[in-house]
């Protein structure tokens, strides 16, 4: 699928998060890169779910402005919490059907929300009214079979229309190949980028040196 740019935020400030790291070393690598944002996901259905054992001493030392995210799918506010503290993370993603309350019980305890929402070609913006005032940011992903890493991309033509006050992380799919089109895109509303399975040896294990030139060509 080939895009074309639209409108607004200049691409240059476009951040970059890498999701689905689970181990040390690998960890170490993409940090390397100075990513903006590192996810780990706590979804014990997925192939890159974090080791139940891996704690924050296991974790490399990150570049300063790294931050680590949280992905959840359907979890407790407790058990969300629990995680935060346990792996020192900045932030939380949430990929099933989180309500506002819940993100608003979150933002509460000093824990910015990520809410993500699974697109497809009839999606309804208006359904985000009522979690713009408890996220700080939204993630869109394509819709699939998973809650999140399907590797497909959605029609970003859809996010001409987006209207909110919150600023969106663009997923779903996102390869080496869409580079030169995201660096190109001004979208209203777009934030940063996501990176997953399009860039993986095997799943929770990225290649760095794939994703080295996909941060080069959106920094440039
Ligand atoms: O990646 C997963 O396995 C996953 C499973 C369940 C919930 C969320 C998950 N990933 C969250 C992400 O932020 C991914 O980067 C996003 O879904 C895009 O993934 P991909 O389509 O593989 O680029």
């Amino acid at each position: 699928m080939s895009f074309s740019a639209a409108s607004s935020v200049p691409a240059a400030t476009l951040r970059i998060k890498v999701c689905g790291m689970r181990q040390p070393e690998n960890i170490a690598a993409v940090g390397a890169l100075e990513p903006d944002f590192l996810g780990f996901i706590f979804y014990l259905k997925s192939a890159r779910c974090v080791p139940a054992t891996l704690t924050a001493a296991q974790l490399p030392q990150l570049p300063a402005g790294c931050r680590k995210v949280g992905v959840f799918v359907n979890e407790s506010t407790a058990v969300i919490r629990e995680k935060v503290a346990q792996l020192g993370l900045d932030l939380v993603q949430l990929h099933g059907d989180e309500t506002p309350a819940q993100c608003a019980e979150l933002q509460a305890a000093g824990i910015p929300v990520i809410k993500a929402f699974a697109v497809d070609a009839v999606f309804d913006f208006d359904q985000l009214r009522p979690y713009v005032s408890s996220c700080t940011y939204f993630l869109f992903d394509t819709k699939g079979e998973q809650p999140g890493g399907n590797g497909t991309a959605f029609d970003w033509r859809i996010l001409q229309g987006y209207d909110l006050s919150v600023p969106y992380f663009l997923a779903g799919g996102l390869e080496l190949e869409h580079a030169a089109a995201l660096q190109q895109l001004q979208l209203p509303g777009l934030y940063a980028v996501d990176l997953n399975s399009r860039f993986e040896i095997q799943p929770g294990i990225k290649d760095a040196a794939r994703l080295a030139p996909m941060f080069r060509q959106l920094r440039s």
